[in-house]
């Protein structure tokens, strides 16, 4: 049997500049995170956190400069990414199948956002706030090793703000990578926080 274990998880991003739409957002950016790292990534409205995240994600393609990471990546932003027409359960499982996870990570993932009331409620009856419980039901289930999450308290009453900070405390707690793009500084320890400068045309 090998002894190989997995890397640490990483984000590397080096001298990273991008041009969306004409506009320069981010100009000679250099981030790292390690394994066990909780990094807040903050800034004026349109400096570009939501473009970082997707960076990372592999959505979108640095102008300039590399991005290299090391572990797998979920990302949890505006676009639900659940089936609207499946129930809460089938949806997660729809993900927990593509990411080779298992119906038990998707109860665990179920449990933890308090969503076993909803289970059989199609996804398009969610409120805002379940809405975004199942959205990091899903990242709770894929298992990533690194965390996307963007404005993941928007929305959320005080209960399953607790219910998030807990997940993204042990998740980092167990090596794992969470970035919080995020205004409000979140009530947890977060191991450095990013401030992205204002965009150009803003200044
Ligand atoms: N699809 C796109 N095409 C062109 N420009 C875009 C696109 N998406 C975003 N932008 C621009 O990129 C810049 C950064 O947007 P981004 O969403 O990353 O900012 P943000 O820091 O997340 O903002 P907010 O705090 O308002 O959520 C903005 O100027 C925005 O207008």
């Amino acid at each position: 049997m090998s002894s190989r274990q997995a890397p640490l998880p990483s984000i590397s991003v080096d001298n990273v500049a991008v041009i969306r739409g004409n506009r320069l957002v981010l100009r000679g950016l250099t981030v790292t995170a390690r394994s066990g790292d909780i990094i807040w990534v903050r800034g004026a409205n349109g400096c570009g956190k939501s473009t970082l995240l997707r960076l990372i994600a592999g959505l979108l393609h640095a102008t300039a400069g590399s991005i290299q990471t090391e572990g797998r990546i979920a990302l949890a932003d505006e676009n639900l990414a659940l089936d609207a027409n499946l129930t809460v359960a089938k949806a997660l499982m729809f993900w927990a199948d593509m990411d080779g996870a298992s119906a038990d990570a998707r109860s665990a993932a179920l449990a933890d956002m308090d969503l076993q009331g909803l289970a059989q409620v199609p996804v398009r009856f969610l409120s805002t706030g379940q809405r975004k419980r199942a959205s990091i039901a899903r990242v709770l289930t894929s298992k990533a090793d690194i965390w996307l999450l963007d404005e993941p308290y928007n929305g959320l009453d005080s209960a399953s703000c607790a219910r998030l900070d807990q997940a993204i405390t042990a998740h980092a707690a167990t090596g794992g990578i969470v970035l919080v793009a995020a205004h409000q500084p979140p009530s947890i320890n977060v191991a450095h926080s990013l401030i992205l400068d204002r965009p150009e045309a803003d200044a």
